[in-house]
């Protein structure tokens, strides 16, 4: 069958059923005349502002791809800065999100390396920086639909990508697009990296690339760079900081902020609310604000990884009826690809992240952003919602408040000109979940351990906020937020020195600070730790659940003839006690042939114990040794001898003695024997760590790369195109994976192991005693 697209008379349609357009045949020189020309005689009149992307003196190639990709009209951010950046100004672009800043910059790019007749070899053209991976990743894909038709060829430098890799490609890349920590590297590092015909410089969310968390990866970059070029600054939040500016070299910027006569400094179709949530009830809020909004699709904010998998975690073990996702700096790139990919595909979806998707993303129809944990400023504040109601959608954002943060924050967003509603959550909707996360993390060690980072984390956090007037650590109740994470009180906290929350953002291993100074913050954490420290505090901060669970029964169960169906957690018997509740029937399940410490049945957890051999183990007692005489008779290691025997050998005295002696010269020469093995083994170790290092650093996964444009350009993918996946540059959180509890080194593998009651050696019988041990085995069969 014909595909409708080939019959008769119909178009060519696109995989959205769009029609496809056929491409022109490009007469450059014609064209470049054309566009210089047109580009001397315009007047930057703001009386004649352009609207639609045709009235700009654009080349063909341009136009066609902003037409294949369907941009038609201009944005005001566009009208005003396309055409002073075309005529090669400075810009300062400042204008609300998703107002279209992208093309913005990505225009007047294309259109100067086309002016310039850019080929592969003039090497690098234009620069790009962005400050998180995923935004360098949607900048370049942007690229590459509107600048399709272009010859040039366009890269991606992103952090975690295959260093070497990257470093062949970057001689013939035309255009980069990359995050500051990965291009220094580069420029450090790769010889083929040469800057010196740069033409234009382009900073996207400005602001967050000039600020401290970036200033030495900024600075060593722009020191780089020609100072003859053009440079752009863009950001919904832009500043006009006269250090940033000479930071930069800029030369007489156009400072185009476009919403700045605005009365709200958010879009207009967005609505904003906020409400009071108690830290205690905030999870319970969270959870009863998804269960209210299942037909939407919504980002959820928190301030650290470890809060997003904590919630993530005990939100998708409690089924809201959302397909939930997270995302957060270091999760797998294959898993963030498939994440990104699904969430913006996805109709009804509920994104639990952090700040790395805070600027610049894309998504589309997001109905809610919601901003569980306070922002650390009303910039961050403005860039979360504007993930939602982008160019003329629309779109509604809640933020929750603790008491504490009310004030302080509202006079922030009220000096930003963020109109905002107070609202009061129905109280019907309201539901507590605080008992099936304590149950959860009960029953799961790994999930109470991440609860207690998460805990941590979120205090850390707060306590080296700048903003004293929102973020007061000592004024939160940490207790009863610690326990609505299924902890029995706030565990203990310990502040690392530090300056700046940014840099600590940037430097995701490097702990998190104290602003403050530490003094008041650091005191009033230790009276509310001295305060909550108890029993059950001590026992949950073990991480063995097995020994807590018995602690915990101990503790929580009645000891007297009180009435007992009231209780769920029945008191576990210590082996000196009577089992007569085992007799009766009424108690617990006492199982006694399992060695000497009884073992007691009262819970679905330990009866599943049962069942698994290793677990049993540990009640059987310690094993003894036993070792067979010449007539195959078994005898105890340590045989009590005959009393006269023993007399005739001498006085006792010296016999312990003697014995004492023995036995510490054996402990002494195994202590030698153990640390050379260890020693050994710290060798290999660190061999091995090296080994790996040095293969991390030249063999990670490929880059991306393209060619805009050239003889085989189509409208679906004409790029020789590296896809790989966007991960933020800028972790603002530690690995999940290396804070797990670290699993016990394997024991060395015994030279004789045991299978089915027969002893295996590792080589034939040569002595007596590998005799023996066949001979142990098979009597043993
Ligand atoms: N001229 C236009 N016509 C139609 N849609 C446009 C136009 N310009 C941009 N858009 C669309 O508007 C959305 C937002 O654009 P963009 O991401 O560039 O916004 P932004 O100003 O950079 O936002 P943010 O400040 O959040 O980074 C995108 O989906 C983009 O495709």
């Amino acid at each position: 069958m014909v595909p409708p697209s080939q019959q008769r008379g119909k178009k060519p349609q696109n995989a959205k059923g769009q029609r496809k357009l056929k491409a022109p045949a490009f007469r450059d020189d014609e064209d470049l005349e054309n566009v210089k020309e047109a580009l001397q005689g315009l007047e930057l009149d703001p009386n004649t502002r352009p609207s639609k992307f045709s009235d700009l003196p654009l080349s063909q190639r341009t136009a066609f791809g902003l037409q294949q990709s369907h941009f038609k009209d201009l944005t005001d951010i566009q009208s005003r800065s396309i055409p002073a950046a075309l005529k090669g100004k400075d810009i300062l672009g400042a204008a609300k999100t998703g107002s279209g800043k992208t093309l913005a910059f990505l225009v007047p790019v294309l259109e100067l390396l086309f002016r310039e007749q850019w080929s592969k070899q003039d090497g690098l053209g234009a620069l790009i920086i962005s400050p998180t991976r995923e935004l360098a990743a949607q900048i370049f894909e942007v690229l590459r639909k509107i600048g399709r038709n272009h010859l040039p060829s366009a890269g991606l430098i992103e952090g975690g990508m295959n260093f070497k890799e990257e470093a062949e490609r970057i001689p013939f890349m035309n255009i980069i697009i990359g995050t500051p920590g990965r291009l220094l590297q580069h420029m450090d590092r790769t010889p083929g990296f040469s800057v010196g015909n740069l033409q234009v410089l382009v900073l996207d969310e400005a602001d967050r690339i000039l600020d401290m968390g970036f200033q030495k990866e900024v600075d060593a970059l722009v020191d780089h760079l020609p100072t003859a070029r053009q440079t752009m600054l863009f950001s919904a939040t832009q500043t006009k900081k006269v250090s940033d500016l000479a930071r930069l070299s800029l030369k007489e910027p156009e400072y185009i902020a476009v919403h700045q006569e605005a009365t709200e400094a958010t879009p207009k179709q967005l609505k904003q609310y906020y409400f009071l949530a108690p830290l205690p009830t905030k999870i319970d809020m969270l959870w009863s604000f998804i269960k209210a909004n299942l037909k939407s699709k919504m980002i959820v904010f928190l301030s650290s990884s470890k809060q997003v998998r904590f919630v993530y975690e005990c939100f998708r073990r409690l089924k809201p009826g959302i397909p939930l996702v997270s995302l957060y700096g270091r999760k797998g790139q294959e898993a963030r690809l498939k994440i990104t990919e699904g969430f913006a595909a996805a109709k009804y979806s509920c994104l639990i992240a952090t700040d790395v998707v805070a600027r610049g993303i894309d998504f589309p129809s997001v109905n809610w952003v919601v901003q569980a944990d306070c922002p650390e400023d009303a910039d961050t504040y403005i860039h979360r919602v504007g993930r939602t109601a982008r160019y003329e959608n629309e779109g509604q954002a809640v933020l929750f408040l603790d008491p504490v943060e009310e004030e302080g924050m509202l006079n922030r967003l009220e000096q930003k000109r963020i109109p905002i509603r107070k609202v009061t959550p129905k109280a019907d909707k309201e539901k507590s979940i605080k008992d099936q996360i304590q149950e959860l993390c009960f029953k799961e060690p790994d999930l109470k351990y991440t609860a207690q980072k998460a805990f941590t984390y979120y205090a850390q956090s707060v306590n080296h906020m700048k903003d004293k007037d929102v973020f007061q650590l000592d004024k939160l109740d940490l207790d009863g937020f610690a326990m609505s994470m299924g902890l029995p009180g706030a565990p203990h906290l310990q502040f690392q020195k530090g300056s700046d929350v940014k840099k600590i953002k940037n430097a995701p291993r490097a702990g998190m600070s104290d602003e403050s100074g530490g003094e008041s913050g650091e005191d009033a954490l230790q009276r509310k730790k001295a305060q909550s420290k108890s029993k059950y505090d001590r026992l949950f901060e073990r991480q063995n659940q097995d020994v807590l669970s018995s602690h915990y029964g101990n503790v929580v169960a009645h000891t007297g003839d009180d009435d007992e169906d009231f209780l769920t957690v029945k008191r576990v018997l210590n082996p000196n006690e009577s089992d007569s509740e085992g007799k009766d029937g009424n108690g617990p399940t006492i199982l006694k042939h399992l060695g000497p410490q009884p073992y007691v049945v009262d819970s679905k957890r330990r009866e599943k114990a049962l069942k698994s051999k290793k677990k049993l183990l540990k009640f059987k007692g310690n094993s003894t040794k036993t070792y067979f005489d010449e007539d195959g008779i078994a005898h105890p290691v340590y045989e009590l001898q005959d009393e006269e025997d023993f007399e005739k050998e001498g006085p006792v005295d010296k016999k312990i003695e003697k014995f004492m002696e023995g036995e510490a010269a054996k402990v002494r020469q195994g202590d030698v024997e153990d640390k050379a093995l260890s020693k050994e083994k710290r060798k290999e170790k660190k061999l091995k760590r090296k080994q790996r290092e040095a293969e991390e650093r030249e063999d990670i996964p490929a880059s991306k790369s393209a060619v805009l444009g050239g003889d085989d350009a189509g409208e679906e993918d004409p790029l020789a195109l590296m896809r790989s996946l966007p991960v933020a540059a800028e972790d603002y959180v530690v690995d999940s994976e290396e804070e797990r509890p670290r699993k016990k080194p394997k024991k060395q593998k015994k030279e004789k192991r045991k299978s089915k009651g027969v002893i295996q050696l590792a080589h034939d019988p040569e002595t007596l005693e590998d005799l023996e041990a066949v001979a142990v085995g098979l009597l043993g069969q």
